[in-house]
């Protein structure tokens, strides 16, 4: 079943001779349970098409259907709930909440859908993460690796049908980021989870059942 897919999808930043096309015609059918590495030049659009997907941002053109639905027929609350109950996000930036523990951090999502905690899940993922130690410390608290790591708990805290995935191991030692990958295909396996992952990381790119690559906005096939 195809849960995500996207149809001439064109994203164009500026007019005239400065304008950027950082999406030129993408088409992109991901079937459910997929694990997807995007890859590419730095430019070529791998984050602006993944922020297309999630639908964090509106496309000039083209479409991007989730679970059936064309997302950006949605007016901006509509899709922001679709999103938090759809889609978990790892970011770079991990952008943790710094006055909150690591705990109330991995379960904020939940909480703001108004969601009960599946408190064996949530413990299960923080011990695969190896996070367990440090659930009453605050983020400044932790090194980067460990920060990346309460995102990536975080995200998949909500058991969302879609992780999407921007270089989630880019501060990680090789062998933690092996190890986290590891965790997320397992649990992606078990929850039926889509996952969409932008990397540098060729080794990393290597674990996911497919990889797309991306050129000047344009899907290329090699
Ligand atoms: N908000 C914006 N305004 C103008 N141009 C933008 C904006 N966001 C991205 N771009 C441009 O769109 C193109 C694609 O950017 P994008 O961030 O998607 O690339 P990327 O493949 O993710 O790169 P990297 O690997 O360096 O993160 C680039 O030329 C970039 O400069």
């Amino acid at each position: 079943m195809t849960i995500l897919e996207t149809r001439d999808l064109k994203k164009y930043y500026g007019a005239g001779d400065t304008q950027v096309k950082a999406l030129d015609g993408v088409d992109l059918s991901i079937q459910q349970g997929e694990f997807v590495a995007i890859v590419g030049t730095s430019g070529s659009g791998k984050s602006t098409l993944l922020h297309m997907l999630g639908g964090l941002d509106r496309p000039t053109s083209g479409t991007v259907t989730v679970d059936g639905r064309d997302i950006f027929g949605l007016k901006d609350e509509a899709l922001t709930i679709f999103r938090r109950r759809k889609i978990g996000f790892v970011f770079q930036s991990y952008n943790l909440v710094p006055v909150l523990s690591v705990w109330e951090n991995i379960v904020l999502p939940i909480q703001l859908d108004g969601g009960k905690v599946d408190e064996a899940y949530v413990q299960e993922v923080i011990a695969t993460l190896g996070l367990e130690k440090k659930l009453a410390n605050l983020p400044n608290q932790l090194s980067g690796g460990q920060q990346q790591r309460v995102a990536i708990a975080r995200a998949l805290a909500t058991k969302p049908a879609i992780l999407l995935a921007d270089e989630p191991t880019g501060n990680l030692d090789s062998r933690t980021s092996q190890d986290v990958l590891g965790l997320m295909k397992v649990t992606g396996q078990k929850f039926a989870q889509t996952m969409v992952m932008i990397t540098h990381n060729e080794e990393i790119a290597q674990m996911a059942d497919r990889i797309v690559r991306i050129e000047d906005g344009r899907i290329v096939t090699r």
